[in-house]
């Protein structure tokens, strides 16, 4: 046989062959920080920097260590194939974020996602020409003017919200933080994203309460998820060529159900109510207001298309997926961060007497009068960015940013933590202080050293309506109640070790009594 004629046995050729393709895949990328002059912690053969992982997935105590140790650009790798530039440099975020955006204007590589219905449609995971025409089209939905025609659904599903926490603590119990905000995001998402009254407390096995819940599930229990993860390059044209996606079946099919049915009834009534499905159908028309998009610096330019009932239906359940949890666990520690400091409480609660005085409904004017509720809720997203882990911007083109030279494909990763609780930035950073939020500390401070939102022209399209619904939602909770801590409340605020999102071990079990002179 041929191999017999071989001067070495077979076992010892794969053997070599083996550890050269070790080599190649797993050691050799290891190399490109060093090549770029960028430190960072030494990484393990095939696996990179995985292991840090130990230390959690969520953890501003080792986000910062690693960027005091190693400054503020340097290189991660998870696993040999994906190096990470981790930059916090205030004028390289600015580079990345705005003066550079035509090179960084995608957060994801396209590896990462099957792009088949309803993630090939979807407006945060959407690239090139498709994001800026897409973009362009949803931000008149997203205006200051439509929101404040929403406002009276969100007072409606804020009165649910006292009406749930009143009948919680009716006997004086403690209640959960996040089950009470969750179920309000939830109602709020149904009335403003697709327009549909739910009570989810009252009525969890509501369809839309259900599938809702599924579609945040994620994918992690489906097998195919897992094989496409490791094997992307197999598993990523198989898939997309059957068309499959992680989303179940049955709640995408409901979702198209749901828009059906709403355009059913808008033909035959007149309906007074704004929805999030209804001006995405219109937004290609509608004429574009001043100060559209929140970004601050550079204005989407892209040109306005009607939308498909593919993406009508996609971005109802994105904006579902990106505004549902996100706004919930901004309350949930709102409301947690005032029972630890009733001083702040005390403030809060006397903006809300003088506001308040002749109203009950929080309408625009009332919402533009709350400014220290307004900095409670900005200096917990500084302590508890719901989002921080998934700020990131791929380059798409060979450039420098400062002294750095990038090459296309590189991810950047923004340390949203490092930079929350940087002492230079940010001094006493674990101390919840409301006052650097005042208008004056805000003009002062660096657009960049304060980041839930992202920033840029891809930061989050969903900003002022998350603003805006934590403030109604909280308002009429201070209102009425004041809230405390209880013998069952975790003083620790101890976080699970593995969430991407900040989520307490104990939950947050708070207490609520009813105000002296309050809204009863
Ligand atoms: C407190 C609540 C929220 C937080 C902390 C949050 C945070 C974020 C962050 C960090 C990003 C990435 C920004 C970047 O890469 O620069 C993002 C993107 C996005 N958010 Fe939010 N978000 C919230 C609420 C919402 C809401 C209520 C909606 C919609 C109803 C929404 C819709 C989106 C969408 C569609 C994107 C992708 C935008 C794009 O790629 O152009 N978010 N959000």
């Amino acid at each position: 046989m041929a191999v017999d004629l071989l001067p070495i046995p077979l076992a010892w050729v794969l053997l070599g062959l083996l550890v050269l393709l070790l080599y190649i895949y797993g050691v050799r990328p290891l190399s490109t920080f060093k090549k770029m002059g960028v430190p960072g912690p030494r990484p393990w053969p095939l696996i990179g920097n995985v292991l840090d992982v130990r230390h959690g997935v969520y953890n501003p105590d080792f986000t910062l260590e690693r960027s005091q140790k190693y400054g503020k650009v340097y290189g991660l790798y998870r696993g040999a194939a994906t190096p990470l530039l981790v930059i916090s440099d205030r004028e390289m975020l600015r580079e990345v974020f705005v003066k550079q955006f035509h090179n960084f204007s995608t957060r994801t590589g396209e590896t990462q996602f099957l792009m088949t219905k309803p993630l090939d449609c979807m407006l945060s995971t959407v690239t090139g020409e498709k994001w800026k025409n897409l973009r362009s089209t949803l931000s008149p939905a997203f205006s200051a003017g439509k929101l404040k025609k929403m406002s009276e659904q969100l007072n409606r599903c804020a009165d649910q919200l006292v009406s749930n926490l009143g009948e919680q603590t009716s006997q004086g119990q403690s209640f959960e933080a996040k089950k009470l905000t969750g179920d309000f995001t939830m109602d709020a998402i149904a009335s403003v994203g697709f327009g549909t009254d739910i009570d989810s407390q009252r009525n969890p096995n509501d369809p839309f309460v259900v599938h809702a819940k599924k579609a945040f599930e994620g994918p992690f229990k489906n097998p195919l998820f897992w094989l496409f993860l490791f094997f992307p390059w197999i598993m990523k044209p198989l898939l997309e060529g059957l068309g499959y996606n992680f989303f179940p079946r049955s709640t995408t099919d409901f979702f198209y159900k749901v828009l059906d049915q709403l355009m059913e009834l808008r033909q035959t009534t007149v309906s007074e109510r704004l929805d999030f499905m209804q001006l995405m159908l219109n937004a290609h028309k509608e004429p574009e207001e001043e100060e559209e998009d929140n970004s601050r610096d550079v204005k989407v330019q892209g040109q306005k298309q009607a939308l498909t009932k593919d993406d009508v239906v996609s971005n109802g359940i994105v904006f579902f997926l990106a505004g549902y949890d996100t706004t919930a666990t901004t309350m949930a520690f709102a409301l947690y961060n005032l029972a630890i400091n009733q001083e702040a409480q005390d403030k809060v609660i006397q903006e809300l007497d003088e506001v308040m005085r002749e109203k009950d409904q929080v309408d625009h004017e009332a919402l533009q009068q709350m400014t220290y509720l307004e900095m409670c809720i900005m200096e917990t997203l500084r302590l508890h960015p719901p989002a921080a882990l998934i700020m990131t911007r791929i380059c798409t083109k060979d450039t420098t940013i400062q002294w750095l030279k990038i090459p296309k494909g590189m991810t950047v990763l923004i340390p949203v933590l490092a930079i929350h609780y940087d002492p230079e930035r940010w001094p006493e950073p674990k101390k919840f202080i409301p006052e650097r939020f005042t208008a004056e500390e805000r003009e002062k401070r660096d657009q960049y050293d304060w980041l839930p939102f992202g920033a840029g022209p891809r930061n989050c399209i969903g900003m002022r309506l998350a603003l805006m619904e934590a403030k109604i939602g909280l308002a009429k909770v201070f209102m009425k109640y004041r809230i405390r801590t209880g013998p069952d409340t975790d003083m620790t605020l101890k976080l699970k070790k593995f969430e991407p999102f900040p989520q307490p071990v104990n939950g947050i079990k708070l207490r609520a009594e009813l105000r002296a002179g309050g809204n009863n």
